[in-house]
């Protein structure tokens, strides 16, 4: 996907903007409070339905304004162009493709978004719900089997926990089978999406931290000596005490090792952030590779992320990366030397309004 235009209404401080961005680097400069984060969040809104910076996504929505849209032609790997719209308001999300009503995933398809922000280190450190997300993003835009299956497990788990609360045990029994068969395919499909993740992430890691000794550990989310209908028989007493369901796919982790050492314990956080760039840039170069132009890149802040050399590293790399990417920075020399970079537009934003340079 290329976006070759996008229109931005009422998204935080940007009132109204209209750019054609670079089908490969995009620079977004721009004074503190000037917008540049408005408009990376506008482009993730359009793709994934939901904002990178709230929870709740009417505090995007422009103080005055009662509403957001975020539209764009698409032009998508087959060479035809797609409309994308997005309007959000207090009540609902309406999405649009080509003059159509449709749903979120169709929108994550069309408009594959890979966020690097300041708390992207995250990943490595919080709760596993960041990186069960991070992975099943990845898995999404691989392998189109994996929404049904997921969508098929959540719906079997919801009726369990709702049969747990209720203390139903014959009728739990019923559905373990279903949820243990969804389970274990959710977990095959991360099993072999790590497999494929780990030589690119120790290409990335190569590159950016110049260690040959990375690896990626999955927790499946039950204990890997039973089967998933087993660790459901064996929890049986505990999930009917607490309402849920303890064991499965939807309490699986990811553990991230550099030099054998659980990556999250050990390394400074300028470590960690480059380790969690390698892991998102691996994702994305992955998916790159099966299919070039994938996806859409957004670099919030490039300057709290990196010191000079490495951004100077990262620029050299997504240059070569068959990709449309954009990144903000607070002034053009954040970006170092722009000469060996082809084809990049630049755009300064102020007070939400935003120009081509
Ligand atoms: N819902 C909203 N409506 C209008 N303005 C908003 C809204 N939410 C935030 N703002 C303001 O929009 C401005 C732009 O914020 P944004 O985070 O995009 O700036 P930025 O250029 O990325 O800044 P920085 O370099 O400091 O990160 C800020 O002054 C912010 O307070």
């Amino acid at each position: 996907m290329t976006l070759l235009k996008l229109d931005v209404l009422a998204v935080r401080n940007i009132q109204s903007a209209s750019i054609s961005p670079s089908p490969s680097i995009n620079l977004i400069t721009g004074a503190n409070a000037s917008g540049k984060s408005s408009l990376l969040e506008a482009i993730f809104i359009l793709g994934r339905a939901r904002s990178f910076r709230t929870t709740h996504i009417k505090q995007a929505i422009a103080f005055d304004q009662s509403q957001l849209t975020v539209a764009a032609q698409n032009r998508q790997q087959n060479g035809s162009v797609s409309h994308l719209g997005i309007q959000i308001d207090n009540k609902q999300c309406e999405i649009r493709i080509d003059q159509e009503n449709r749903q979120k995933a169709d929108l994550a398809y069309a408009l594959p978004v890979q966020l690097i922000h300041p708390k992207s280190y995250r990943l490595l450190d919080s709760g596993p719900q960041i990186r069960r997300e991070f992975l099943d993003w990845g898995i999404f835009n691989q392998n189109r089997n994996f929404l049904s299956c997921w969508r098929n497990y959540s719906k079997a788990l919801q009726q369990r926990n709702a049969l747990l609360k209720s203390r139903q045990v014959r009728q739990i029994s019923a559905w373990d089978r279903e949820l243990a068969e969804y389970g274990r395919m959710i977990k095959d499909f991360r099993l072999s999406y790590l497999s494929a993740l780990q030589p690119v992430f120790l290409e990335m890691a190569g590159y950016f931290l110049r260690s040959d000794d990375v690896a990626l550990r999955i927790l499946s989310g039950w204990d890997d000596k039973l089967s998933l209908e087993q660790a459901f028989k064996a929890d049986l007493e505990k999930d009917m005490r607490y309402g849920f369901t303890h064991s499965g796919p939807h309490r699986a982790d990811f553990q991230t090792y550099l030099n054998k050492r659980l990556a999250k314990d050990y390394l400074s956080r300028g470590q960690q952030k480059l380790l969690v760039l390698a892991l998102l840039l691996a994702q994305v170069t992955l998916l790159n590779r099966d299919s070039p132009n994938t996806c859409c890149i957004l670099i919030d802040d490039l300057t709290a992320e990196l010191d000079a050399d490495n951004r100077a590293k990262l620029l050299k790399y997504l240059a070569e990366l068959e990709c449309q990417i954009f990144i903000s920075s607070t002034g053009i020399a954040d970006f170092g030397d722009l000469s060996n970079i082809d084809n990049y537009k630049w755009f300064h934003v102020e007070h939400g309004d935003i120009s081509q340079v």
